[in-house]
């Protein structure tokens, strides 16, 4: 049974004055200070339904025709909490279904409210670290306003959109904003929003993953929202790890907040999902690229599969690597322009494609590095060439809820605990398993003892949370060294360089000319596949197919399971993604009208995706054949 520790207030708004009121949150903001003392309490959660925490049946109804019947543990406590119109903290771990447990009660809340007052501005603000998040709380908030056919409306801002836009999303006085912290002070520079209207009409304000908030560089913009928000104002802070970050966003905003921390088991706090199962992989860092094919290609890991590394050239170096033995997967990073990366997302969710390579907010930190320390070798080269920006509003890890992700491989470690703990959560999400596989080098020990200690705990520190990765022998891993490393010497820097290159110009060009085609055709986003091969050539047939005398007995048991696994879940054809959009045959029987096909100019992939198209997705299906045979 899951607990929820408590730290209820008395009182969370004192009865004085509004003026009163006014000065003193102020004041306590500007202070900084904790209000009133707190009582940590614990209390077990008790199995409740949706019903019995005092859900309308509007949202109940929404809720049973997407599939979600009984409330997880976060939102068993946050909902009559946010209810009853108190300023909630809640802490639960990644995948617990934090996104419904604050807008549930919310989309509650304005339901009666509609139409009691006329309102100059949105009555709820929700603040999150990036835009992907962002359209990803905007389409789990319209799809509930149209399930419950309710007259509210929602809406998203970006940074990067024009005052113009900004306005007339705005004009028809949506109740909910979706918005990323940056955007406001945009809004309010831009007269798209007036700062005086919102202390009038805000009624609820968000902040979702806010351990990642200030950490994304947002305090500046949050301080200037800040000082907008009313008192009578609900504050709601979602988070899945404590940090100081969050202590202080506590402080600047909420009011005698309720903290809610989930906890899983007796005393220890969990922030990892216990579904998720945990291994790792000791190898040197020149073996990581042989030791990610022989888990892909021997197919010892269940997929889909979601693949992090740290910087984008390494992300292209391990597309091409694995392209060459028939692996086709697609690159995600903050370079590619934002609607491919929506794109991206949106298609890996729907089960289009098994591999995913993906760079987080680390990486982009790295990436910056390494870009200065190249600066002041290649200075001017670069200005010349004018090297592509890194959105400072992309963020894939934190949040972003991948469907259906079996497995998640770190093959550069994350630099920090809590991104290990926020990459692994892309897998083990809400009932669901999963499993993760870390792929360390002697470099990156230290980092991985570090992590293995915090998920441990101090009393537990040896007890193994992250085990030795069972199910591949050496022999099988050194059955294809000999293959790993002849690709591996083939695929140049000069290669990755030009791929990466070939790449960015591609996504923008589809971007840009594809934008108006897919607004008035959403559904021919499927037709715009992100996985094709960026090499010319199609890899060599003894690439592709391993022979099966290589692999020895145990791993290809290994692999048995696992392909069992796969088809007891449905899946052994594709990786399914969300409900009603895995009818691929469908999909690619509409090819005629292929949009792309009006600019074959610039597509990727050329020859070679023809033929790989035809035979098997991603070379399993080969491998499979001749494992029959
Ligand atoms: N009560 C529920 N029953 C089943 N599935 C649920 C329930 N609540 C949410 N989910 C699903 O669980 C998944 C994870 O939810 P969500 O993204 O809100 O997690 P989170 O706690 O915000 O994770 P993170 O910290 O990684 O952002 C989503 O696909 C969501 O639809």
């Amino acid at each position: 049974m899951a607990k929820t520790k408590f730290k209820p207030v008395e009182d969370a708004k004192p009865e004085v004055e509004e003026a009163e009121k006014v000065e003193e949150v102020e004041e306590q903001r500007d202070a900084g200070e904790e209000e009133s003392e707190v009582v940590e309490e614990e209390e077990e959660v008790a199995d409740k339904s949706f019903e019995e925490l005092g859900l309308d049946p509007r949202l109940i109804r929404a809720l049973t025709k997407k599939g979600i019947e009984k409330p997880t543990p976060i939102q068993q406590s946050a909902i009559p909490f946010i209810l009853e119109g108190k300023d909630v903290v809640a802490r639960a771990k990644t995948g617990s279904g934090k996104t419904l447990a604050y807008l549930l009660p919310l989309l509650q809340k304005l339901f009666s409210d509609s139409g009691s007052k006329k309102k100059s501005a949105p009555s709820a603000f929700v603040l999150v670290p990036s835009r992907e998040l962002c359209q990803q709380v905007y389409t789990e908030v319209s799809s509930l306003i149209e399930l419950c056919r309710v007259q509210l409306k929602a809406v998203q801002l970006t940074s990067s959109m024009t005052p113009s836009d900004m306005r007339n999303a705005l004009a028809g006085l949506p109740e909910i904003l979706v918005t990323t912290p940056a955007c406001i002070p945009k809004c309010f520079a831009d007269g798209v929003l007036d700062p005086a209207a919102i202390t009038d009409s805000l009624e609820f304000l968000v902040l979702d993953e806010a351990d990642l908030l200030l950490s994304y560089g947002y305090e500046d913009n949050l301080r200037s929202v800040t000082s907008k928000i009313p008192r009578r104002c609900q504050c709601l802070l979602m988070s899945a790890t404590t940090s100081s970050d969050v202590e202080k966003l506590k402080k600047l905003i909420l009011h005698n907040p309720v903290v809610l921390t989930l906890q899983e088991g007796a005393d220890k706090e969990e922030a990892v999902p216990s579904n998720v199962q945990q291994f790792w992989i000791s190898c040197s860092a020149q073996d990581k690229l042989l030791y990610i094919l022989a888990l892909l290609k021997l197919e010892v890991v269940q997929k889909k599969i979601l693949i992090f590394i740290n910087t984008i050239d390494m992300g292209f170096k391990l597309k091409l690597f694995l392209e060459k033995f028939g692996i086709k997967s697609a690159i995600l990073n903050g370079e590619l322009p934002q609607n491919s990366r929506l794109h991206i997302l949106e298609q890996f969710n729907a089960g289009l494609f098994d591999y995913l390579i993906a760079t987080d907010e680390n990486s982009q930190a790295k990436e910056a590095e390494e870009a200065k320390g190249e600066d002041n070798k290649e200075n001017k080269k670069n200005k010349r060439r004018g090297k592509p920006k890194l959105d400072a509003e992309f963020g894939v890890v934190r949040g972003i809820d991948f469907k259906k992700v079996h497995t998640v491989i770190n093959y550069d470690m994350p630099q920090s605990v809590t991104g290990y703990i926020h990459r692994i959560g892309r897998t083990g999400r809400a009932y669901s398993s999963g499993s993760s596989v870390s792929l360390v080098s002697p470099d990156e020990m230290e980092g991985f003892e570090e992590i293995k200690a915090f998920l441990s705990g101090e009393e537990d520190k040896d007890t193994n949370i992250i085990t030795p990765f069972p199910s591949l022998t050496e022999n099988a891993v050194e059955s294809l060294r000999y293959r790993a490393e002849d690709v591996s010497k083939s695929v140049t820097k000069i290669a990755v360089r030009e791929s990466r290159a070939q790449d960015l110009r591609n996504e923008i060009i589809n971007s840009e000319k594809l934008k108006s085609h897919f607004e008035a055709n959403p559904r021919d986003l499927d037709l715009l596949k992100h996985d094709k091969p960026l090499s010319k050539t199609a890899p060599a047939p003894h690439l592709k197919n391993i022979p099966e005398y290589l692999v020895d007995a145990k791993t290809q048991e290994a692999s048995k399971m696992v392909k069992l696994a796969r088809a007891a879940m449905g899946n052994s054809r594709r990786s399914g993604g969300g409900a009603g959009r895995n009818n691929n045959n469908k999909k690619r029987s509409r090819k005629g009208s292929d949009p792309l096909k009006t600019f074959n100019g610039s597509k990727r992939g050329h020859g070679g995706q023809k033929k790989d198209g035809k035979g098997s997705s991603d070379g399993s299906t080969k491998l499979k054949k001749q494992k029959t045979v």
